[in-house]
């Protein structure tokens, strides 16, 4: 999964300066940090509406664009995808419950 993940990250990078005209990406990323925030905002709550009324085969659309809104808004505030699952793979083998616990 996160091979995909990753190659649209690099692909994301990669877009940083392109023309806008040619680019969703490149459109996107030019609006500005807010702009990606607020993108990915709007990206998961139309995930929530979709969870909410139980179908799935628009959830899983839906995820796909939070998915990529996520990575882009990452990119537009120079956080690495690869620190992201780095945290995740840090949280591996240990439950929430004994996490939160120990906070
Ligand atoms: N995964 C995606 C992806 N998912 C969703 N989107 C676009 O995100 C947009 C979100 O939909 P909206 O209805 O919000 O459209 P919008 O035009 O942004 O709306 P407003 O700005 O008017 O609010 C759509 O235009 C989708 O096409 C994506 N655009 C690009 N990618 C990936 O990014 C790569 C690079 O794309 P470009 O940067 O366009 O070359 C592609 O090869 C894909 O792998």
């Amino acid at each position: 999964m996160s091979d995909v993940l990753k190659r649209l990250a690099a692909t994301i990078e990669a877009r940083k300066g392109a023309d806008p005209a040619s680019s969703h990406t490149a459109a996107l990323l030019a609006k500005g940090p807010a702009k990606c925030a607020e993108k990915f905002g709007e990206e998961a709550v139309e995930a929530i509406i979709e969870a909410v009324q139980g179908n799935r085969e628009k959830l899983t659309y839906e995820a796909a664009d939070v998915l990529y809104h996520l990575t882009v808004m990452l990119a537009a505030q120079g956080v690495a995808l690869d620190d992201v699952l780095a945290e995740l793979e840090r949280r591996e083998g240990r439950s929430g419950i004994a996490e939160k616990a120990a906070r």
